[in-house]
């Protein structure tokens, strides 16, 4: 606290729950919250990562300063000998994407999944030491969603052993890849496999791009920046690259080969694992970005709520204090639901990591029975998340009135780095298209024997929650768990019946589909809403220590169920699973719940742990000392250098003077 005083102290004192607890629940267990706050406090007390200066530098700058820190920080993790969970968090505390995310997220993960042990053993030293800097250079100019019409070419060449990488058209042209513009040396690139003029459809070999001496492209390679993309600084850090090859030759044991090979004689293998496991590296950063989706919102969440407390507006009586913005229901409507999201995505992330743990563990062993409902639980929650975070994002910016969109608040800069998580690693509609392809699968196979398991378990059940009538006669009624989870159950069994007879109504199951796609995208988001809200419950079955700790938890848990219900109150109604009455009885309890998040508000975000560096943001300062600190603020942009501007001589100086000239005639 800069000048001393706490001016959200009051607003801490009237927390009825224990925050240190909190903060333990919140980072998964004490040695994680350690851990973070050890990391977070490293990084925010080195000026070498100060960031606030990050608005006013042009792109060159910008992303020269990017290079700086990467390597800063890699000295750091080096000299600290930080292991990788450490330097994982000391990246992302650093704050700043770089092609350093690509690196470890992607270009390594890629080859931890697809590579066999030997390329293992080859590669994965190499890029551990960042002798070699890889990126995932997959999408094209043509191509994002579709990675079956990709069009890069690897042709098999058995005269030398090599494959030919070819860009056979401008659309083929490699376009997005994150590091790929200006950094990578090297990159995991996907290509249609070709031996013998047949096509064996896409696959991923380990590609070197730049000279590790020079830098300079390597012959046959052309490759540069797309150019600047939404926001000022926010994701312009990051090269995200255009390339091009031109029959560009490796050797055969660069093409990713664990889950297909290509013989010396140019014969193709497939190992005894599903196809689909080209696409494993997706599967590892969707659960990623969910993870992430929390992080993303409680910052803003954290910004919105510490301003509310701080801004008065309207409501003075007799020259008192006006009312604290955070005081307004319309104010509590729209940022507890924000808040309760957070902490609803910070466990479904966490139960989602365990899922793709356990998968991963199957995989090794050759168990692929849970790989649909994996593609299925991090396509959806990725889409669902990432949606409503980057929603959230811009609504906290709203929440936060004028100042919101001072890049100062922290919120433009958090938004547009956030925004394209809505598309990256799958556009969310597509995804959710994915998961209603997994629904309808369940649906029809619903009589065959095969039960469903999983997040679709609940579909077994399918006849009894065809009947169901909620029971809820009064408002305390939605607080309980199981009257919420048979009304989402239902909700989103219903929408999936209904798009499954729909459905057989076509000759062509894929024109059904096509038709149907609205429709099909709303059965994936409830069966989502569905996984999020159980998942809450569940978590609130542990044993969570702390006084007070779980009594807020249920709190959140109810309002995040209850404010998704009042938002897709048409479906609850038309799938005939609540009447209007119930409807409002849930509203009432909502209102209800608020009035009991309002005086925990503060410390519900403290209990994110962030420190002023990380959250970036006058408005969500801890000490809540906004208005000296933004007037402050406003002298250090570089428009106020000089008080009379570059350009009035040139430009304003004669338009002036010829006015004046004109009114003098
Ligand atoms: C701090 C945060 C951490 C982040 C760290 C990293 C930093 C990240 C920064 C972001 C950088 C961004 C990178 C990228 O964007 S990389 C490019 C990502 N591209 C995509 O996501 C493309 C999306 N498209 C697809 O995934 C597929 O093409 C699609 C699934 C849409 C369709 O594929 P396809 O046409 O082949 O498939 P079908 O629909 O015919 O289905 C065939 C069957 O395969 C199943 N399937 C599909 N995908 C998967 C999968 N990933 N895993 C398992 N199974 C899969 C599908 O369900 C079908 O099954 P059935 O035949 O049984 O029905
Ligand atoms: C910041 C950023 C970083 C990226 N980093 C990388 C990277 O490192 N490596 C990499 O390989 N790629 C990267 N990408 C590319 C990214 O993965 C793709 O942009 C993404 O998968 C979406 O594909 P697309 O651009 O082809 O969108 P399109 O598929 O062209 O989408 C356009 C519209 O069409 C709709 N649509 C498409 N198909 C269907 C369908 N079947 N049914 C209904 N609607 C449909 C979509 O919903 C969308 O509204 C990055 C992208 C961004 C923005």
């Amino acid at each position: 606290m800069e000048d001393g005083v706490d001016h959200l102290a009051f607003e801490r004192n009237k927390a009825q729950f224990d925050v240190e607890d909190m903060k333990i629940i919140w980072a998964g267990s004490r040695q994680d919250f350690e851990l973070s706050d050890r990391i977070s406090r490293l990084v925010a007390s080195d000026p070498a990562f100060r960031k606030d200066d990050r608005t006013t530098l042009d792109r060159k700058e910008l992303f020269k300063n990017t290079l700086r820190k990467a390597a800063y920080a890699w000295k750091r993790i080096n000299e600290l000998r930080l292991n990788e969970q450490e330097a994982y968090k000391l990246r992302s505390f650093v704050d700043q994407p770089a092609f350093t995310d690509l690196h470890w997220g992607m270009f390594v993960p890629a080859i931890q999944g697809q590579g066999t042990d030997e390329q293992q053993q080859k590669w994965l030293p190499l890029a551990y030491r960042m002798q070699i800097i890889g990126c995932y250079a997959q999408t094209e100019l043509g191509h994002g969603s579709n990675v079956q019409g990709l069009e890069t070419t690897a042709t098999f060449d058995p005269k030398t052993d090599e494959f030919v990488i070819h860009s056979p058209t401008l659309t083929s042209s490699k376009w997005w890849p994150g590091g790929l513009g200006k950094i990578s040396t090297h990159a995991v690139a996907y290509a249609r496999l070709i031996i013998g003029g047949e096509d064996h459809g896409v696959h991923g070999f380990i590609v070197q791009l730049r000279s590790l001496d020079d830098h300079l492209p390597l012959p046959g390679i052309t490759i540069g920046d797309i150019g600047m993309k939404f926001g000022n600084a926010a994701y312009n850090t990051m090269d995200n690259g255009v390339l091009r090859f031109d029959h560009v030759r490796i050797p055969r044991n660069q093409m990713l080969m664990r889950v297909s090979q290509v013989t010396r004689e140019g014969k193709y293998v497939s190992s005894n694992v599903p196809r689909q496991l080209v696409y494993g590296t997706m599967v590892n950063v969707r659960q990623k970005i969910v993870a992430d989706a929390s992080v993303a919102l409680s910052r803003a969440v954290c910004i919105a709520t510490r301003y509310s407390a701080v801004r008065r507006q309207f409501g003075s009586h007799n020259g008192g204090l006006e009312t604290q913005v955070i005081d307004y229901k319309t104010q509590q409507a729209r940022l507890f639901p924000l808040l309760a999201s957070a902490y609803a995505f910070r466990f479904v992330g966490g139960w989602l990591k365990w899922l793709y743990m356990d998968v991963t563990e199957r995989l090794q062993a050759n168990d692929f029975s849970t790989l649909p409902e994996a593609h299925a639980c991090t396509a959806g929650l990725k889409s669902l998340t990432t949606t409503a975070t980057a929603d959230g994002i811009e609504e906290c910016r709203k929440l936060c009135g004028g100042h919101g969109y001072l890049c100062s608040s922290g919120l433009p800069e958090l938004f547009a780095v956030y925004v394209p998580a809505c598309t990256y690693e799958g556009d969310n509609v597509v995804l959710l298209l994915q998961v209603a392809r997994h629904l309808m699968k369940t649906v029809s196979q619903l009589g065959s024997g095969n039960k469903p398991v999983g997040t679709t378990a609940y579909m077994a059940r399918v006849e009894q929650l065809m009947q169901y009538h909620s029971d809820v006669e009064k408002a305390e009624d939605w607080l309980k768990p199981n009257v919420v989870l048979e009304a989402f159950e239902a909700r989103a069994s219903r929408m999936s019946v209904a798009c499954a007879q729909n459905l057989s109504k076509f000759a062509n199951p894929e024109e059904g589909f096509q038709e149907l796609a609205a429709d099909l995208v709303d059965a994936a988001v409830a069966h989502c809403q569905l996984i999020v809200v159980s998942k809450f419950i569940e978590k609130l079955q542990q044993d969570i220590p702390g006084k007070g700790v779980k009594k807020q938890l249920e709190v959140l848990c109810s309002i995040y169920a209850l404010f998704l219900l009042h938002k897709h109150l048409g479906d609850f109604l038309s799938t005939g699973c609540i009447n209007p009455k119930q409807g409002s009885l849930a509203s009432e309890q909502l209102r209800n719940l608020y009035s009991q998040v309002r005086p925990n508000a503060i410390a519900l975000v403290d209990a994110f742990n962030y420190t002023d560096h990380y959250l970036g943001s006058i408005l969500g300062r801890y000490d809540g000392n906004v208005y000296p600190k933004l007037y402050e603020e406003a002298w250090k942009d570089p428009l106020n250098d000089s008080v009379v501007p570059d350009g009035f001589k040139e430009y304003i100086q004669p338009m002036l003077k010829q006015q004046l000239r004109n009114a003098r005639l």
